[in-house]
């Protein structure tokens, strides 16, 4: 894996950032890996994420997943962090087992998938580190008894993944469900190279370990200058950004197969680093699909934005076939891996030719090992902003007002927060 840059350099781009600058900021870099460093040594909350490629135990995982024998699908029953590390792997890779994730609420959305699934022959796994998540215990039930409504042992085809208190480890305690423990010190967003991410990864077939390989290689990398280092290039480029006024990163993989990852790495930099009135906002974008929607914005709208652009060197192609239709003549005899690579690098072009930074990332290949490079890098690059921003990466209690609110709504008790839902000001147009 590796991170280019060069059009986020004002010799780029008349917005970016001089290479003079990078140069100093290099010097908070090292102190801020110190730190990083100290944390990790200390198994400190959030800092331990950072420990997961060597503390993380593969072999139990698939310990754990193994009594399902063949299953035709996987659903996770969580939201965050406590699905999105997970489908990212999944969406990514290709298995016969179909993954699917029960990570809202919709009853629609829920009911079509529910309707649509073996369930004698579906493993759910219900995941919450707090194991007080409104939705995902309010999907347990519905799917526990969807099961039963089929004629389904819902115990016999479930498994746990949970702290070591809460309402899910009383309940798999319960039932002696099999269980997982999510990892201490390691905030949902955090946890995808843990048991939280790996689990319907393993159970899909996928190669655990190879993720956890490449998560390694950018641990590895970490080190005192963001020149040796992929991730902490990649934090580093996008707090200077920030900081010059690009308060929002659009991640904009060129792969079908990391839309997902686009939606993770949108939880880890707006929870992690949404604090005190600062932080990026990181908009979902795909590519070549955007560039005929958004990159209009991206290239003439207001100047606050940083794009990520994410390609892998290596890719399955598709020839284009030849053709005498007139205008189509120069598409004949290339491939969509071809037009898809000059689309990459026709949009970077033309973002720098409008003075618009970004950065690429390169992959060698969409799969397991370039995926735990790609959100390892992403975790330490984030972990890294929130040092130079000097906010509390790795908590998030902005999100915990609406769940009061909402669970006093519910009758789940008396919150002050409830009242304020009805003192909503009105203004309605018909
Ligand atoms: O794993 P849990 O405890 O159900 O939390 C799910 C998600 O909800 C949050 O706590 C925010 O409410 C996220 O940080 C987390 O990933």
């Amino acid at each position: 894996m590796q991170v280019d840059l060069g059009n986020v350099l004002d010799t780029a781009s008349a917005h970016g950032v001089s290479r003079e600058a990078l140069d100093r900021l290099d010097g908070r870099v090292a102190a801020a890996h110190d730190r990083i460093e100290r944390g990790r040594e200390a198994g400190e909350h959030g800092y331990e994420s950072l420990n997961l490629p060597n503390s993380t135990d593969p072999a139990a995982i698939r310990d754990a997943v193994s009594r399902f024998d063949d299953p035709s699908a996987v659903v996770t029953v969580g939201i965050g962090g406590s699905a999105l590390g997970a489908a990212t792997l999944t969406d990514a890779l290709e298995s016969d087992v179909d993954a699917h994730y029960l990570d809202n609420v919709d009853p629609e959305a829920v009911e079509r998938l529910l309707d649509s699934l073996d369930l004698a022959s579906t493993v759910v796994n219900v995941v919450s580190r707090s194991g007080t998540t409104a939705e995902t215990l309010a999907n347990f039930l519905v799917v526990r008894e969807a099961m039963a409504d089929a004629g389904v042992d819902w115990a016999d085809r479930t498994f746990v993944t949970t702290g070591e208190e809460g309402n899910l480890r009383d309940l798999a305690d319960k039932h002696d469900l099999p269980s997982l423990p999510v990892p201490d010190g390691v905030p949902g967003r955090f946890s995808v190279l843990s048991t939280v991410g790996l689990a319907a990864a393993a159970l899909c077939g996928h190669d655990i370990e190879a993720v956890l390989e490449g998560a390694a290689a950018q641990e590895a990398r970490l080190s005192d200058s963001l020149f040796d280092s992929p991730a902490y290039a990649y934090g580093a480029v996008s707090y200077a950004l920030a900081e010059r006024g690009m308060h929002q990163n659009a991640m904009m993989p060129y792969a079908e197969s990391l839309e997902t990852f686009s939606e993770w790495f949108a939880q880890l930099w707006a929870e992690s680093l949404g604090k005190d009135g600062l932080g990026q906002t990181p908009l979902r974008a795909l590519g070549a699909t955007d560039q005929h929607s958004q990159l209009q914005l991206y290239r003439a709208g207001p100047r606050d934005k940083l794009v990520t652009l994410v390609r892998a060197a290596e890719r399955e192609d598709v020839a284009i076939p030849e053709t005498d239709l007139d205008g189509l003549a120069y598409l004949g005899g290339s491939s969509l891996g071809d037009l898809l690579d000059a689309e990459f690098e026709a949009t970077e072009a033309s973002l720098a030719a409008a003075d618009r930074p970004s950065v690429r990332i390169e992959l060698d290949r969409v799969d397991e090992y370039g995926l735990g490079e790609l959100l390892y890098a992403m975790e330490a690059a984030c972990v890294l902003y929130g040092e130079l921003a000097s906010v509390d990466t790795f908590v998030q209690p902005a999100v915990e007002w609406g769940k009061r609110a909402a669970r006093g709504l519910l009758g789940g008790g008396d919150f002050e927060e409830a009242d304020a839902v009805a003192d909503k000001e009105e203004l309605v147009v018909e």
